[in-house]
Protein backbone atom coordinates (compact mmCIF):
# COMPACT_ATOMS: atom_id res chain seq x y z
CA UNK A 1 0.00 0.00 0.00
CA UNK A 2 1.17 3.47 -0.75
CA UNK A 3 2.54 6.04 2.45
CA UNK A 4 -0.26 7.59 3.72
CA UNK A 5 0.80 11.74 3.71
CA UNK A 6 -1.23 14.21 5.86
CA UNK A 7 -1.20 17.63 4.06
CA UNK A 8 -1.61 20.60 6.98
CA UNK A 9 -2.22 23.69 5.04
CA UNK A 10 -1.73 26.98 6.88
CA UNK A 11 -2.18 29.63 3.74
CA UNK A 12 0.73 31.50 2.29
CA UNK A 13 1.12 32.10 -0.90
CA UNK A 14 0.85 28.57 -2.23
CA UNK A 15 -2.56 28.98 -1.36
CA UNK A 16 -2.82 32.62 -3.26
CA UNK A 17 -4.56 33.51 -6.35
CA UNK A 18 -3.55 36.95 -8.20
CA UNK A 19 -6.03 38.57 -10.72
CA UNK A 20 -4.29 37.15 -14.00
CA UNK A 21 -1.53 34.88 -15.08
CA UNK A 22 0.94 37.62 -15.25
CA UNK A 23 0.87 38.33 -11.90
CA UNK A 24 3.59 36.47 -11.04
CA UNK A 25 4.43 39.13 -7.38
CA UNK A 26 0.88 41.24 -7.64
CA UNK A 27 -1.70 38.53 -5.60
CA UNK A 28 -3.50 37.82 -2.11
CA UNK A 29 -1.99 34.90 -0.24
CA UNK A 30 -4.17 32.15 1.37
CA UNK A 31 -7.06 31.35 -0.63
CA UNK A 32 -7.52 28.52 -2.17
CA UNK A 33 -8.49 25.37 0.50
CA UNK A 34 -6.42 22.43 0.84
CA UNK A 35 -8.51 20.24 -1.01
CA UNK A 36 -8.32 22.26 -4.18
CA UNK A 37 -4.89 22.45 -3.94
CA UNK A 38 -4.92 18.67 -3.91
CA UNK A 39 -7.85 18.34 -6.39
CA UNK A 40 -5.40 20.17 -9.02
CA UNK A 41 -2.33 17.75 -8.28
CA UNK A 42 -3.79 13.98 -9.32
CA UNK A 43 -0.36 12.94 -9.74
CA UNK A 44 0.29 12.61 -5.92
CA UNK A 45 -2.17 9.47 -6.02
CA UNK A 46 1.22 8.19 -7.53
CA UNK A 47 3.54 8.97 -4.39
CA UNK A 48 1.39 8.38 -1.69
CA UNK A 49 -2.23 8.04 -0.24
CA UNK A 50 -2.49 11.84 0.80
CA UNK A 51 -5.28 13.03 3.11
CA UNK A 52 -6.16 17.29 3.24
CA UNK A 53 -6.50 19.25 6.60
CA UNK A 54 -7.28 22.99 6.63
CA UNK A 55 -5.24 23.83 9.95
CA UNK A 56 -5.04 28.23 9.29
CA UNK A 57 -5.45 30.44 5.77
CA UNK A 58 -3.61 32.95 6.70
CA UNK A 59 -0.07 34.75 5.29
CA UNK A 60 2.52 33.51 7.14
CA UNK A 61 3.97 36.97 8.28
CA UNK A 62 0.62 37.31 10.38
CA UNK A 63 1.88 33.74 12.21
CA UNK A 64 1.94 34.46 15.97
CA UNK A 65 2.65 31.81 19.07
CA UNK A 66 -0.48 30.58 19.18
CA UNK A 67 -0.43 29.43 15.88
CA UNK A 68 2.68 27.55 16.51
CA UNK A 69 1.49 26.21 19.00
CA UNK A 70 -1.45 24.94 17.89
CA UNK A 71 0.30 23.42 14.65
CA UNK A 72 2.64 21.89 16.69
CA UNK A 73 0.25 19.88 18.89
CA UNK A 74 -1.87 18.52 15.90
CA UNK A 75 1.52 17.45 13.95
CA UNK A 76 3.03 15.93 17.29
CA UNK A 77 -0.45 13.94 17.49
CA UNK A 78 -0.76 12.87 14.03
CA UNK A 79 3.14 11.82 14.11
CA UNK A 80 1.81 9.27 16.56
CA UNK A 81 -1.07 7.73 14.73
CA UNK A 82 0.15 4.68 13.28
CA UNK A 83 -2.05 4.79 10.13
CA UNK A 84 0.30 8.18 9.35
CA UNK A 85 3.82 7.74 7.43
CA UNK A 86 4.69 10.97 6.43
CA UNK A 87 3.45 15.12 7.25
CA UNK A 88 3.67 18.00 4.65
CA UNK A 89 2.85 21.48 5.97
CA UNK A 90 1.59 24.08 3.09
CA UNK A 91 2.90 27.22 4.94
CA UNK A 92 4.13 30.76 3.77
CA UNK A 93 7.41 31.32 2.77
CA UNK A 94 7.78 34.62 5.00
CA UNK A 95 7.83 32.50 8.22
CA UNK A 96 8.20 29.04 7.31
CA UNK A 97 12.07 29.05 8.74
CA UNK A 98 10.43 29.97 12.01
CA UNK A 99 7.95 27.19 12.03
CA UNK A 100 10.45 24.52 10.79
CA UNK A 101 12.41 25.28 13.18
CA UNK A 102 9.73 25.11 16.05
CA UNK A 103 8.47 22.17 14.87
CA UNK A 104 12.61 20.67 14.58
CA UNK A 105 13.20 21.48 17.96
CA UNK A 106 9.72 20.03 19.79
CA UNK A 107 8.44 17.20 17.78
CA UNK A 108 9.16 13.74 18.76
CA UNK A 109 9.55 11.63 15.61
CA UNK A 110 11.31 9.94 13.08
CA UNK A 111 8.45 10.57 10.52
CA UNK A 112 8.89 13.09 7.69
CA UNK A 113 8.08 15.94 8.50
CA UNK A 114 8.06 18.44 5.22
CA UNK A 115 7.15 21.94 5.00
CA UNK A 116 6.68 23.73 1.31
CA UNK A 117 5.59 26.97 -0.01
CA UNK A 118 5.62 28.96 -3.05
CA UNK A 119 6.95 32.27 -4.73
CA UNK A 120 4.27 32.99 -7.21
CA UNK A 121 0.85 31.90 -6.52
CA UNK A 122 -1.04 28.90 -8.56
CA UNK A 123 -2.60 31.36 -11.17
CA UNK A 124 0.79 32.71 -12.42
CA UNK A 125 2.58 31.68 -15.65
CA UNK A 126 5.59 28.94 -14.72
CA UNK A 127 3.85 28.56 -10.71
CA UNK A 128 6.22 27.08 -8.36
CA UNK A 129 3.86 25.61 -6.61
CA UNK A 130 2.17 22.68 -7.93
CA UNK A 131 5.96 21.09 -8.31
CA UNK A 132 7.14 22.05 -5.03
CA UNK A 133 3.96 20.16 -3.14
CA UNK A 134 4.71 17.22 -5.53
CA UNK A 135 8.21 16.95 -4.12
CA UNK A 136 7.30 17.78 -0.25
CA UNK A 137 4.73 15.25 -0.68
CA UNK A 138 7.17 12.33 -2.22
CA UNK A 139 9.83 13.17 0.06
CA UNK A 140 7.35 12.82 2.99
CA UNK A 141 6.24 9.57 1.90
CA UNK A 142 9.52 8.18 1.63
CA UNK A 143 11.52 6.46 4.08
CA UNK A 144 14.99 8.03 3.47
CA UNK A 145 14.06 11.55 4.63
CA UNK A 146 13.32 10.02 8.45
CA UNK A 147 15.53 10.83 11.02
CA UNK A 148 16.81 13.72 9.34
CA UNK A 149 14.89 16.86 11.31
CA UNK A 150 11.98 18.94 10.01
CA UNK A 151 12.83 19.71 5.95
CA UNK A 152 11.70 22.08 3.72
CA UNK A 153 11.38 21.51 0.33
CA UNK A 154 11.21 24.27 -1.94
CA UNK A 155 12.84 24.55 -5.82
CA UNK A 156 13.93 20.86 -6.04
CA UNK A 157 16.27 21.29 -2.74
CA UNK A 158 15.70 19.08 0.56
CA UNK A 159 16.68 21.93 3.32
CA UNK A 160 17.41 21.15 6.65
CA UNK A 161 14.60 23.41 8.99
CA UNK A 162 17.09 24.32 11.20
CA UNK A 163 19.68 25.86 8.83
CA UNK A 164 17.54 27.29 6.10
CA UNK A 165 16.23 30.79 5.88
CA UNK A 166 14.39 32.68 3.46
CA UNK A 167 17.21 34.51 1.33
CA UNK A 168 15.13 36.30 -1.61
CA UNK A 169 11.69 37.81 -1.36
CA UNK A 170 11.17 37.60 -5.30
CA UNK A 171 13.04 34.46 -6.80
CA UNK A 172 11.45 31.03 -7.00
CA UNK A 173 15.38 30.18 -5.79
CA UNK A 174 14.19 31.68 -2.26
CA UNK A 175 15.20 29.52 0.19
CA UNK A 176 19.40 29.06 1.38
CA UNK A 177 21.05 27.13 4.40
CA UNK A 178 24.16 28.62 4.94
CA UNK A 179 25.78 24.82 5.05
CA UNK A 180 23.79 23.93 1.76
CA UNK A 181 21.27 21.76 1.44
CA UNK A 182 20.57 18.87 3.05
CA UNK A 183 19.95 17.29 -0.82
CA UNK A 184 17.83 17.32 -3.89
CA UNK A 185 14.43 15.75 -4.31
CA UNK A 186 13.92 15.14 -8.82
CA UNK A 187 10.89 13.56 -10.29
CA UNK A 188 10.59 12.02 -6.61
CA UNK A 189 13.10 11.00 -6.38
CA UNK A 190 15.75 12.14 -3.54
CA UNK A 191 19.49 12.82 -3.33
CA UNK A 192 20.90 13.32 -0.31
CA UNK A 193 24.49 14.88 0.59
CA UNK A 194 24.62 15.68 4.20
CA UNK A 195 22.32 14.66 7.44
CA UNK A 196 22.08 17.13 10.25
CA UNK A 197 24.67 17.12 13.46
CA UNK A 198 22.41 19.43 15.60
CA UNK A 199 19.89 17.82 17.99
CA UNK A 200 16.24 17.84 16.78
CA UNK A 201 13.25 15.81 17.06
CA UNK A 202 13.60 13.29 18.99
CA UNK A 203 16.87 13.73 20.37
CA UNK A 204 15.55 16.69 21.64
CA UNK A 205 15.28 17.64 24.81
CA UNK A 206 12.35 19.50 24.43
CA UNK A 207 8.75 18.40 23.66
CA UNK A 208 5.47 20.31 22.15
CA UNK A 209 3.23 17.74 24.29
CA UNK A 210 4.85 19.47 27.36
CA UNK A 211 5.05 23.12 26.17
CA UNK A 212 1.55 25.43 27.08
CA UNK A 213 3.22 28.68 26.58
CA UNK A 214 5.73 30.33 24.79
CA UNK A 215 7.71 33.50 26.66
CA UNK A 216 7.78 36.69 25.37
CA UNK A 217 11.11 37.30 23.41
CA UNK A 218 11.71 39.92 21.07
CA UNK A 219 14.59 41.20 18.61
CA UNK A 220 16.23 44.57 17.98
CA UNK A 221 18.72 45.61 15.28
CA UNK A 222 21.95 47.05 15.26
CA UNK A 223 22.89 50.02 12.63
CA UNK A 224 24.89 53.23 12.49
CA UNK A 225 23.75 55.57 15.03
CA UNK A 226 21.80 53.09 17.52
CA UNK A 227 19.76 54.35 20.48
CA UNK A 228 18.37 52.64 23.11
CA UNK A 229 14.71 53.51 22.67
CA UNK A 230 13.44 50.13 21.62
CA UNK A 231 16.09 47.79 24.26
CA UNK A 232 14.35 49.84 26.92
CA UNK A 233 10.46 49.60 25.40
CA UNK A 234 11.32 45.78 25.54
CA UNK A 235 12.30 46.02 28.80
CA UNK A 236 9.47 47.61 29.68
CA UNK A 237 7.32 45.34 27.90
CA UNK A 238 8.76 42.40 29.91
CA UNK A 239 10.20 40.28 27.39
CA UNK A 240 12.21 37.38 29.22
CA UNK A 241 14.79 37.69 26.68
CA UNK A 242 16.42 40.02 24.19
CA UNK A 243 17.28 38.92 20.65
CA UNK A 244 20.14 41.30 19.77
CA UNK A 245 21.01 41.02 15.41
CA UNK A 246 24.35 43.12 16.33
CA UNK A 247 26.55 44.53 13.51
CA UNK A 248 29.71 42.45 12.34
CA UNK A 249 30.66 39.54 14.72
CA UNK A 250 27.74 40.74 16.36
CA UNK A 251 28.57 43.51 18.16
CA UNK A 252 26.68 46.07 20.41
CA UNK A 253 26.99 49.82 20.05
CA UNK A 254 28.53 51.37 23.06
CA UNK A 255 26.08 53.54 23.82
CA UNK A 256 23.56 50.26 23.71
CA UNK A 257 25.56 48.36 26.45
CA UNK A 258 24.77 50.03 29.46
CA UNK A 259 21.01 49.37 28.90
CA UNK A 260 22.01 45.81 28.10
CA UNK A 261 23.48 45.77 30.74
CA UNK A 262 20.71 47.00 32.73
CA UNK A 263 18.29 44.90 31.25
CA UNK A 264 20.62 41.75 31.97
CA UNK A 265 20.31 42.69 35.85
CA UNK A 266 16.67 42.19 35.98
CA UNK A 267 16.97 38.86 34.58
CA UNK A 268 16.24 39.25 31.06
CA UNK A 269 18.36 37.09 29.13
CA UNK A 270 20.91 39.01 26.27
CA UNK A 271 21.64 36.75 23.54
CA UNK A 272 23.33 38.24 20.72
CA UNK A 273 23.12 37.50 17.26
CA UNK A 274 24.41 39.29 13.87
CA UNK A 275 22.27 40.99 11.40
CA UNK A 276 25.07 39.88 8.51
CA UNK A 277 23.14 37.03 6.33
CA UNK A 278 25.46 34.31 7.21
CA UNK A 279 26.93 35.15 10.93
CA UNK A 280 28.77 33.22 12.89
CA UNK A 281 28.98 34.67 16.39
CA UNK A 282 31.09 33.36 19.41
CA UNK A 283 31.75 34.21 22.59
CA UNK A 284 33.90 36.91 24.08
CA UNK A 285 34.82 37.77 20.00
CA UNK A 286 34.50 42.00 20.51
CA UNK A 287 32.02 41.85 23.51
CA UNK A 288 32.91 40.85 27.34
CA UNK A 289 30.28 37.95 27.17
CA UNK A 290 31.43 36.38 30.39
CA UNK A 291 31.76 39.69 31.96
CA UNK A 292 28.33 40.79 31.38
CA UNK A 293 26.92 37.42 31.64
CA UNK A 294 25.07 37.39 27.75
CA UNK A 295 24.52 34.84 25.26
CA UNK A 296 25.64 33.87 21.82
CA UNK A 297 23.64 32.79 19.51
CA UNK A 298 26.48 31.19 17.20
CA UNK A 299 25.14 30.66 13.46
CA UNK A 300 21.40 31.01 13.87
CA UNK A 301 19.73 34.45 12.50
CA UNK A 302 17.87 36.49 14.98
CA UNK A 303 14.53 34.96 13.90
CA UNK A 304 15.90 31.58 14.72
CA UNK A 305 17.95 32.39 18.31
CA UNK A 306 13.90 33.99 19.22
CA UNK A 307 12.53 30.77 18.61
CA UNK A 308 15.31 28.88 19.86
CA UNK A 309 15.25 30.88 23.21
CA UNK A 310 11.37 30.90 23.11
CA UNK A 311 11.78 27.04 23.99
CA UNK A 312 14.45 27.00 25.72
CA UNK A 313 13.10 29.21 28.37
CA UNK A 314 10.17 26.99 29.01
CA UNK A 315 12.96 24.82 30.46
CA UNK A 316 15.66 26.96 32.11
CA UNK A 317 16.37 30.69 32.83
CA UNK A 318 20.59 30.03 33.05
CA UNK A 319 21.94 31.38 31.27
CA UNK A 320 25.09 28.73 31.34
CA UNK A 321 22.84 26.29 30.38
CA UNK A 322 21.12 28.58 27.39
CA UNK A 323 24.30 28.83 26.20
CA UNK A 324 25.18 24.71 26.26
CA UNK A 325 21.77 24.51 24.39
CA UNK A 326 22.92 27.60 21.91
CA UNK A 327 25.81 25.40 21.11
CA UNK A 328 24.07 21.85 20.53
CA UNK A 329 20.91 22.95 18.67
N1 LIG B 1 5.57 33.41 -0.80
C1 LIG B 1 4.81 33.54 0.29
O1 LIG B 1 4.26 32.61 0.79
C2 LIG B 1 4.75 34.95 0.87
C3 LIG B 1 3.58 35.24 1.78
N2 LIG B 1 3.67 36.62 2.27
C4 LIG B 1 3.51 34.34 3.00
O2 LIG B 1 4.47 34.21 3.71
O3 LIG B 1 2.46 33.82 3.30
Amino acid sequence: AKPHVVVLATGGTIAGAGASAANSATYAAAKVPVDKLLAGLPELANVAKVSGEQVFQIASESFTNDHLLKLGQRVSALAKQADVDGIVITHGTDTMEETAYFLNLTVHTNKPIVLVGSMRPGTALSADGALNLYSAVSVAASKDAGGKGVLITMNDEIQSGRDVHKHINIKTEAFKSQWGPLGMVVEGKNYWFRAPVKRHTTQSEFNIDDIKALPAVDIVYGYSNMNTTGIEAYGKAGVKALIHAGTGNGSVAAQAVESLKTLRGQGVQIIRSARVPDGFVLRNAEQPDDKYDWVVAHDLRPQKARILAMVALTKTNDSKELQRIFWEY
